[in-house]
């Protein structure tokens, strides 16, 4: 089975409260690549059946814009998950979230129980994908199994809030604590073909930090980040969508390429860098995300 959204653009993934309907009536206007719906631990435990409801009515009868639409599921140590799953799946959920992932076994739990609520609600089988924040130190030591559990597996996230309480230390700031998880993530994420999201910002405020932390996992080779409020998507955006100047240096190395490699010229520079072979699908991949961005005008 090969789904054709499986690597669309998840540049930001931005959580909301389903608890509350007025926030998931239509927050595809602030332009957010994917929308993910919360019935986890936004959701308070005396509101879970109500936040499933609204949330249900919200996938039914809202038209979304071609904004993905992810629900995050509750734990599988829960009453609520299978019950999530069958709402989700009768709603039209474009794709499940598992929180709190540890391992190939949980996932495939979710995997049976979506497979039984596609057939009873006469959804095409196969058709909603999944993805697995990983959350202890447990599930980022199985982030390769996990991330080649399923067919329907899009990819991992870093959740760093109870990530760092496994690991008996604190969000910082600075990164240092989430340093060994994301670079055993991204390199299981990229063995295993899927992509790999990074985790949520909470320092609201200090929207400079926030930038920092965006311009280092895109450099570490995420996909995306996972978001909290409207105000943090235009710099995910801005930070991952490839600027002018490397759009254009992307193009003159794919030409130079094709073209020294008729004249049987393997290595030369381009503007004074060494280029070969070796560089290739890297400029491919740029000029893939411009294009998925929306801001490629080349005739690539
Ligand atoms: C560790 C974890 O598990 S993270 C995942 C679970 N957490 C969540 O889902 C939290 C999602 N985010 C939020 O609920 C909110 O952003 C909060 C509570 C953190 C902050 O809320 P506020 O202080 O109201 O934020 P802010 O003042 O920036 O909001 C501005 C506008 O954006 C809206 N907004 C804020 N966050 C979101 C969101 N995540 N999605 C959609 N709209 C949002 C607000 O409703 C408000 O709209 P309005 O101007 O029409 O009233
Ligand atoms: O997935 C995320 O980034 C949010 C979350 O649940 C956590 O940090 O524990
Ligand atoms: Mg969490």
């Amino acid at each position: 089975m090969s789904h054709p959204n499986k690597k669309r653009l998840r540049r930001s993934m931005m959580f909301l409260n389903a608890q509350k309907p007025s926030l998931i009536k239509d927050p595809y206007l602030y332009g957010a690549d994917s929308l993910m719906l919360d019935l986890e631990d936004a959701v308070a435990v005396t509101a879970k059946d109500t936040a499933r409801f609204s949330l249900y009515q919200a996938l039914k009868n809202v038209d979304y814009r071609g904004c993905e639409r992810v629900v995050r599921i509750n734990g599988l140590d829960t009453e609520y998950w299978k019950e999530d799953i069958r709402c989700c799946i009768a709603g039209g959920a474009d794709v499940l979230r598992i929180p709190k992932t540890e391992d190939a076994k949980m996932v495939k739990a979710v995997e049976d129980a979506v497979l039984a609520a596609e057939r009873e609600f006469e959804r095409p089988e196969g058709s909603t994908l999944l993805m697995a924040a990983l959350e202890s130190a447990k599930g980022v030591m199985s982030a390769y199994e996990v991330c080649t559990s399923s067919e329907r597996m899009i990819g991992i996230a870093l959740s760093g809030g109870d990530y760092t309480k496994d690991l008996q230390t604190k969000i910082t700031g600075t990164g240092v604590e989430l340093m060994g998880a994301r670079q055993q993530m991204i390199i299981a994420a990229r063995a295993a073909g899927v992509q790999c999201f990074d985790t949520v910002w909470t320092d609201l405020d200090n929207l400079e930090g926030f930038r920092k932390e965006v311009m280092l996992i895109k450099d570490m080779g995420f996909d995306g980040k996972s978001i909290i409020n409207p105000r943090q998507i235009p710099i995910v955006h801005e930070v991952f969508t490839p600027s002018m100047k490397e759009i254009i240096f992307s193009e003159k190395v794919i030409r130079e390429i094709d073209s020294k490699r008729k004249e049987g010229i393997g290595v030369f520079t381009v503007d004074g860098k060494m280029i070969d072979i070796a560089f290739y699908d890297g400029a491919q991949r740029v000029i893939a995300l411009a294009k998925a961005s929306g801001v490629y005008k080349g005739e690539l």
